[in-house]
């Protein structure tokens, strides 16, 4: 699979170490930064995640910061990505399967990098099953927000 890969500071040892694994994997990996343990804001590296993803340049994104929360979020303000911050298996499977989640986002000071690693694994091999699911999934790409707000 072709795979992107994004942090902040506090996922970058995290980021580092699964972008190998993935590589050692066989995947495709896209490192969406950053390059180093710098201190970064999880925006700016969540929304190049959110891109490369919504963009078909690969099929699935992991988003990593301290607790995976900012950076989901951050990928979650693009309409066309469902990021899924998990820290088991199971949640990561379920993602794929009933929420067609095209991200998923780990928090490095929470979850260990075999758990982080289990995880990813649950989630590359989940497959969306659709029926009941999917029409669920397509309101989630049109909330009534934005035209109830105009009013
Ligand atoms: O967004 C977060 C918390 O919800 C992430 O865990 C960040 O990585 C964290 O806030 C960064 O914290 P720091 O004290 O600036 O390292």
């Amino acid at each position: 699979m072709r795979i992107a890969i994004a942090s902040d500071h506090a996922g970058f040892d995290m980021k580092q170490e699964l972008a190998r694994w993935l590589a050692d994997e066989g995947h495709v990996v896209t490192d969406c930064g950053p390059q180093s343990a710098d201190r970064v804001d999880y925006p700016d590296f969540g929304y190049k995640l959110a891109k490369s993803v919504s963009s078909g340049a690969v099929d699935y994104g992991v988003a990593v910061c301290g607790s995976g929360i900012g950076i989901s979020i951050a990928v979650n303000r693009h309409p066309a990505m469902r990021c899924a911050l998990v820290s088991e298996p199971l949640s990561a499977m379920l993602a794929r399967e009933h929420n067609d989640a095209n991200c998923i986002a780990l928090g490095a000071r929470l979850t260990g990098i075999d758990m982080a690693k289990a995880c990813i694994a649950a989630f590359t091999v989940g497959k969306f099953e659709g029926g009941r699911h999917a029409g669920r999934v397509d309101k989630l790409s049109n909330p009534p927000f934005a035209k109830e707000e105009t009013r």
